[in-house]
C-alpha cells in the first residue's frame, strides 16, 4: 500500500463542485481510498496572472496503484471533469497532481515526484502542511538549505555589543 498526496485546482465553472466531484471520482476507483483532505483556500493566480482566482486544497491518498498508473487515472478524472486547459498555466475546470508518492524520487517524462514546482507555491504548501505538517517539516527545511546553497546569503550575526 502506497501513500501519495494529490494537489487539486480549479478556477473555472463551480470551481467547489468540480473539487468535490474530483475526490468523489477518485474515491470511487479500486485501489484509492481518499484518507484526508485540506481545507480549501481560495488563491490569486500564480504565473499567468490574467485569469480568475483558484481554489485549491490538498488531499491524502491510500493506493495500490503504481505512480504511473496513478497519473493515469488523475489525467482520467481530469477528463470526466471536461477539463480544458487553453495554454498552459492557463484556467482550468480541475487540475490534479501528483505532489508525493510514498518517498519516491520519479524523474520519467511524463511523471516527475516529488512535483517540481510545489515548494515554490504557497497554494501547495498551505494545504499541504494542514494534512501533513510531518511531510512538509522536513521538505521545507530542506529547501532552506537549498536556497542557502544557491544564492542567499544567510549568516549567522555575531554580537558587537558586550
Ligand atoms: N507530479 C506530476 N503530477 C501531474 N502531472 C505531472 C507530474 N509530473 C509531470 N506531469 C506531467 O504534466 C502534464 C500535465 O501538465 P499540466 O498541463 O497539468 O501542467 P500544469 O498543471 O499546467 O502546470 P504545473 O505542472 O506547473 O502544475 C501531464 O501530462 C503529466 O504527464
Ligand atoms: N493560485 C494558483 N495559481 C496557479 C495554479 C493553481 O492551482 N492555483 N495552477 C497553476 C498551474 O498548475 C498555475 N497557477
Amino acid at each position: 500500500m502506497h501513500t501519495a498526496y494529490l494537489g487539486l485546482g480549479s478556477n473555472m465553472g463551480d470551481r467547489e463542485l468540480q473539487l468535490v466531484e474530483a475526490i468523489k471520482l477518485l474515491n470511487e476507483v479500486e485501489g484509492i481510498e481518499v484518507t484526508q483532505e485540506s481545507p480549501i483556500y481560495e488563491t490569486k493566480p500564480i504565473g499567468y496572472t490574467e485569469q480568475p482566482d483558484f481554489l485549491n486544497m490538498c488531499i491524502e491518498i491510500s493506493t495500490e496503484l503504481e505512480s504511473s498508473e496513478l497519473l493515469k487515472v488523475c489525467m482520467m478524472v481530469e477528463q470526466q471533469l471536461h477539463r480544458v486547459r487553453v495554454e498552459r498555466w492557463g484556467p482550468r475546470t480541475i487540475d490534479i497532481d501528483i505532489l508525493l508518492y510514498d518517498q519516491s524520487v520519479i524523474q520519467s517524462p511524463d511523471l516527475e515526484v516529488p512535483h517540481p514546482r510545489m515548494t515554490e507555491r504557497a497554494f501547495v504548501m498551505v494545504p499541504l502542511n494542514d494534512i501533513a505538517s510531518n511531510v512538509v517539516e522536513p521538505i521545507s527545511k530542506k529547501y532552506i538549505w537549498e536556497l542557502l546553497l544557491n544564492d542567499e546569503q544567510v549568516v549567522k550575526y555575531k554580537s558587537e555589543r558586550n
